[in-house]
């Protein structure tokens, strides 16, 4: 998976979605204000962001009346000497959250990166590798790792199929896309719909065809207690590990 450069188009939107509850995490505070290394899971997410020098515009899509994580928003886009960074208000699904954020990009923004702000420590690297390869002229752009364990499909408690995992990946963020063919494959896709994990899902649906790049092992989702635990675990060892000041 070599991917050759290609310069950026001078409207890069990045969605940063934050406006998930942490259900899974179990902190009782919504994920994105978990501290991690000192820093909320948001404050990393938006440093890496910032650092990756793609974004022109930034939108954070954030719980209602969160006042905690609009002043982490207002303080990045204060420090910044960057992109514009704006918060707006999520919906109860992650395809409505990334919707909200669609609608307050920029209508001149050409190419959209959708960012989970639980991936806290994902490296700047990984968004320009995206947003070059959107920018070459893929419509949708996915990082993604190899599987490493076994995958079995089952039907309740009895395996039916084990897939060849040489043809699977595990999916990360940022995804990156042309703007105009996502908004167009939100506006026909249901933001209701729990079965939608991701953009690329709905880029798929709608018939585009959907690319991938090298992911990074550093941008895991923080989803449970153990991956916080991981997560502190790499910062102590190296305050550097997403390649951005801890
Ligand atoms: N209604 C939602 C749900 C999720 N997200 C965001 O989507 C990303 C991926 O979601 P996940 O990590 O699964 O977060 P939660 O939905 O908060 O987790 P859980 O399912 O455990 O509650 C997170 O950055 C989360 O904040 C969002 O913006 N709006
Ligand atoms: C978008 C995503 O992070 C890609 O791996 C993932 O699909 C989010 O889904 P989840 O249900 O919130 O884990």
């Amino acid at each position: 998976m070599s991917e050759k450069k290609h310069p950026l188009p001078a409207g890069v939107g990045v969605v940063v979605v934050a406006a998930g509850s942490g259900q899974r995490l179990g902190q009782g505070i919504p994920k994105a204000r978990v501290l991690c290394g000192g820093r909320t899971l948001l404050q990393r997410s938006l440093d890496a962001v910032i650092a990756s020098g793609v974004a022109t515009h930034v939108v954070v899509v954030l719980p209602q009346d969160d006042a905690v994580l609009a002043a982490v928003v207002s303080d990045a886009a204060r420090r910044t000497g960057g992109p514009a960074i704006v918060a707006v208000t999520g919906g109860t699904t992650r395809t409505a959250s990334v919707r909200a954020g669609l609608d307050a990009l920029p209508p001149p923004t050409a190419v959209v990166l959708v960012h989970d702000a639980a991936r806290a420590l994902t490296p700047p690297d990984v968004f320009r590798r995206v947003a070059e390869a959107v920018a070459a002229g893929a419509p949708a752009v996915i990082p993604v790792l190899p599987v490493v364990d076994t995958v079995k499909v089952v039907d309740g408690d009895v395996v039916t199929a084990t897939p060849d995992r040489g043809g699977l990946r595990a999916v990360q963020t940022p995804q990156g896309f042309d703007a105009a063919a996502l908004r167009a494959a939100h506006a026909a896709g249901g933001p209701a719909d729990p079965a939608v994990t991701d953009d690329a899902m709905l880029m798929e649906a709608h018939g585009a065809t959907v690319r991938v790049v090298e992911g990074d092992p550093l941008a895991f989702k923080i989803t449970t207690p153990l991956d916080l635990v991981v997560a502190e675990a790499v910062l102590a060892r190296d305050p550097a590990a997403s390649r951005i000041a801890g």
